[in-house]
């Protein structure tokens, strides 16, 4: 591994004293709406990939194996026009509470990309950026790629004395995010129990990205134990467990098991498991007559949503021979979006931790990431913005 220490490039004077809360008010200019972009036609698709597995020199042959679901929706990926709806969804409510907070909206891989987005916010005098990823869990692709986006992008505009960028904390359970798996879990539960399953020929099973074993190890604040997992793998576990409390308190208590979608990486590679076409395979043989499929992992129905699991998780279950429903992502749920704005609120105001909502008791998350949060161990570090500087 590489054992280069982390620099914090960028971080702004609320996260450079120590706090892992910020307590303090700050004053931010504007919001950064971090998306993971995604392709707008067939000519795009390999640009794309180049863009998503830059730095390690993929030869184009390769890529093409992985650009088939997109060939097959006509080169499109749902998630640029999700985040123009999320964009909008979030300026309607910034305007309903009277804030006065632009929101600039960059993408990570794909136009419009993080340096537009940065580099309009200062031409604008906006220079104090709060960036929300559209990204809830705790890992080196859903929390610490983007830090490294950030920071690549203020060296790349050559903007890193003028702008700073911190961030959100980690929002996985966050209420406003968790409202729309609990809604949909207990909706699909109360139709089967309708349509005269009983509740203990359900399963549900809540899914999420796979990602390296050795990453989700590494997942999280470094000085925790998570357990085998990481952080990662506890956050969604813990999450689960509460959708399934209110839908036990609310409907029937039904059995649940977490599993995992959308591995890529070479197979010597151990990644997270299982995946959830193995589990419905297995489902009829365990007594399950109909499976709830919950994309606890995803904030929006893109591409690993209706390819891996409107797709091929529909064939599994088809095959299986058991009925199956996808419940919805939180996408512009009002609970979401008003929530992504109260972890605005939070930071502008300073809210003590002990009064920020969190419904499991891994949370409230972390304002600041601790040095070497969510290394990676492919990569190592390279330099992040809205760290602590070590
Ligand atoms: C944890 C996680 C999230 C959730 C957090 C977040 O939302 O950020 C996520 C989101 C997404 N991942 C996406 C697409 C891709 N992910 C890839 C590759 C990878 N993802 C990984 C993990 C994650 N990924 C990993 C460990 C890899 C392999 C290594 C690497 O390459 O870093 C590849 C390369 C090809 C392949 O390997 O299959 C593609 C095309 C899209 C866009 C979808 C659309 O277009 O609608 C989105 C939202
Ligand atoms: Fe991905």
């Amino acid at each position: 591994m590489d054992s280069t220490p982390e620099t914090v490039l960028y971080a702004s004077p609320a996260a450079a004293s120590g706090p892992k809360w910020v307590e303090t008010p700050v004053a931010y200019d504007a919001i950064l709406l971090a998306g993971f972009g995604g392709p707008e036609g067939q000519g795009d698709v390999i640009p794309f990939l180049r863009n998503v597995t830059r730095g390690r020199g993929i030869p184009d042959e390769r890529l093409e194996e992985v650009a088939h679901h997109y060939r097959h929706f006509g080169g499109v990926s749902p998630i640029n026009a999700q985040n123009r709806a999320l964009k909008a969804a979030l300026e309607a409510e910034i305007a309903r509470r009277g804030l006065n907070l632009p929101v600039y909206w960059g993408n990570r891989n794909w136009a419009p990309y993080l340096e537009e987005a940065v580099t309009e916010a200062a031409e604008a005098g906006d220079t104090t950026l709060l960036a929300i990823a559209t990204s809830a869990y705790s890992s080196f692709s859903s929390c610490r790629q983007y830090r490294e986006d950030y920071a690549r992008v203020l060296e790349a505009t050559g903007l890193g004395d003028t702008v700073t960028i911190d961030k959100v904390r980690q929002f996985f359970d966050h209420p406003g995010f968790v409202s729309a798996f609990v809604d949909g879990v207990k909706d699909a539960v109360s139709t089967y129990i309708a349509d005269g399953i009983p509740a203990e020929k359900i399963r549900v099973l809540f899914s999420t990205h796979s990602i390296p074993t050795a990453d989700a190890q590494r997942s999280g604040p470094r000085d925790v134990d998570f357990g085998e997992g990481g952080a990662y793998e506890a956050q969604h576990k813990a999450v689960a467990a509460y959708v399934m409390a209110e839908v036990a308190a609310a409907v029937a208590d039904v059995e649940w098991e977490l599993v995992y979608q959308s591995r890529s990486g070479p197979a010597s590679q151990p990644w997270l498991e299982p995946d959830v076409n193995d589990v419905i395979a297995e489902l009829p043989g365990r007594g399950a007559e109909a499976v709830v499929i919950v994309p606890l992992g995803f904030v929006s129905d893109h591409m690993e949503v209706l390819w891996d699991l409107d797709t091929e998780a529909m064939e599994a279950a088809e095959e299986a021979g058991i009925r199956a429903v996808r419940t919805p992502t939180p996408g512009v749920d009002p609970a979401y979006v008003s929530g992504l704005i109260d972890l605005v609120e939070e930071r502008l105001a300073g809210t003590p931790k002990a009064e920020r909502p969190h419904v499991t008791d891994l949370g409230p998350w972390y304002d600041v990431c601790r040095p070497g949060c969510c290394e990676n161990i492919r990569a190592g570090f390279k330099p992040v913005a809205a760290g602590l500087r070590p």
